[in-house]
């Protein structure tokens, strides 16, 4: 099972240079998040200081009762195992091919017994949908293989967080897909807490539990996926429905001469978007930390967008009795 990130006030910068301050969320365990925001924000900063490669100025990371900035270099080393991390580009060794790669962890991390890393490499690998690849190079096969089988090898240590960077980029929509599914299906399986940073706005709607967006070195919102898709919040619903119009301009904030020309003009936002159904698992079997879909707006006397959770056994969503 997962088990619960608690971040609180955290705080990072660079040579006096603030990435983001005060940043305090919940990765509620077993479920899926996403971090969103404008490129350079620094949403890998975060990941990579969730993990313990960079420390930040201030703030905790509470993991089952322990604050990570505040571990020696011993006591990390063992809550890291805690962590399977998806980086990038895969972050494969070239030289490698993908079994010892996927390998890797286990030979390094582990006394199993090379009959024992094949049975887990095998278990992986099939996991993601790469077994009979084992023997090619990194360089022999496709950017999504890749970011496949640098997934099997976040996997292989049975990991109760995975960390996402960015597993769609440089993925045609059709990969992206793919993608998005078996991340689903991998968290139905493993019931870990993942977070996911991402630029796609579809894979930001479809597949988390929960949505969180940095702007402007802060922490604009973060909470359930219906809070942020019904949110009229200016930042939250330009970023998630990708609109030009808006507080964020292309060089991150527009100037007030450029919010108030908008405002001038009248320019009316276009009406927030159905929320749509969130991903399910191919085999049809609930994910332990999946909801009903419009359950946080009902609880919440919240209306979604006209259209939304369309799909739902054939019918459309309706507020009960309590909402009319
Ligand atoms: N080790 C480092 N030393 C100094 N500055 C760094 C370091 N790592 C990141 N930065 C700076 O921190 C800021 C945030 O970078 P980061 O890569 O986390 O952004 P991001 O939101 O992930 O961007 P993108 O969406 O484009 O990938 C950038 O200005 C970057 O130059």
């Amino acid at each position: 099972m997962g088990v619960e990130v608690r971040v609180e006030g955290l705080t990072k910068s660079f040579g006096g240079q603030p990435v983001w301050s005060d940043v305090s969320l919940t990765l509620p365990a077993g479920e899926i998040s996403v971090l969103l925001g404008p490129s350079g924000t620094g949403k890998s900063v975060f990941l990579k200081t969730l993990v313990g490669l960079l420390k930040p100025d201030r703030g905790a990371i509470w993991i089952e009762g322990q604050d990570l900035p505040r571990l020696s270099e011993r006591a990390l080393y063992e809550v890291r195992k805690l962590f399977g991390v998806l980086f990038q580009d895969g972050a494969l060794f070239g030289s490698m091919n993908i079994y010892d790669n996927v390998a890797f962890p286990l030979r390094e991390h582990t006394r199993k017994s090379e009959s024992e890393v094949r049975a887990v490499v095998h278990e992986k690998l099939e996991m993601v949908g790469l077994l009979g690849a084992e023997r090619k190079l990194p360089g022999e096969i496709s950017g999504g293989m890749r970011k496949r089988a640098g997934l099997a090898r976040a996997l292989v240590l049975d990991p109760r967080i995975i960390l996402f960077d960015e597993p769609d980029s440089g993925l045609d929509p059709v990969r992206t897909a793919y993608l998005n599914q078996l991340i689903i299906d991998l968290n139905q399986q493993t019931g870990a807490t993942f977070l996911i940073v991402t630029h796609d706005i579809n894979t930001a709607r479809t597949v988390p539990d929960n949505i969180g967006l940095i702007y402007h070195g802060h922490l604009a919102m973060f909470g359930p996926r219906e809070m942020l898709l019904s949110s009229t919040e200016p930042v939250v619903r330009q970023f998630l429905n990708a609109q030009r119009i808006g507080p964020i301009g292309m060089a991150e904030e527009k100037d007030s001469d450029e919010l108030r020309a908008e405002a001038e003009a009248g320019v009316e936002l276009p009406p927030l978007p159905p929320i749509p159904l969130q991903l399910a698992p191919s085999d049809g079997r609930p994910r332990a930390a999946e909801q009903p879909p419009g359950r946080w707006c009902e609880e919440h006397g919240v209306t979604p967008p006209a259209g939304s959770f369309r799909g739902v056994q054939g019918s459309v969503w309706q507020p009960t009795e309590a909402l009319r």
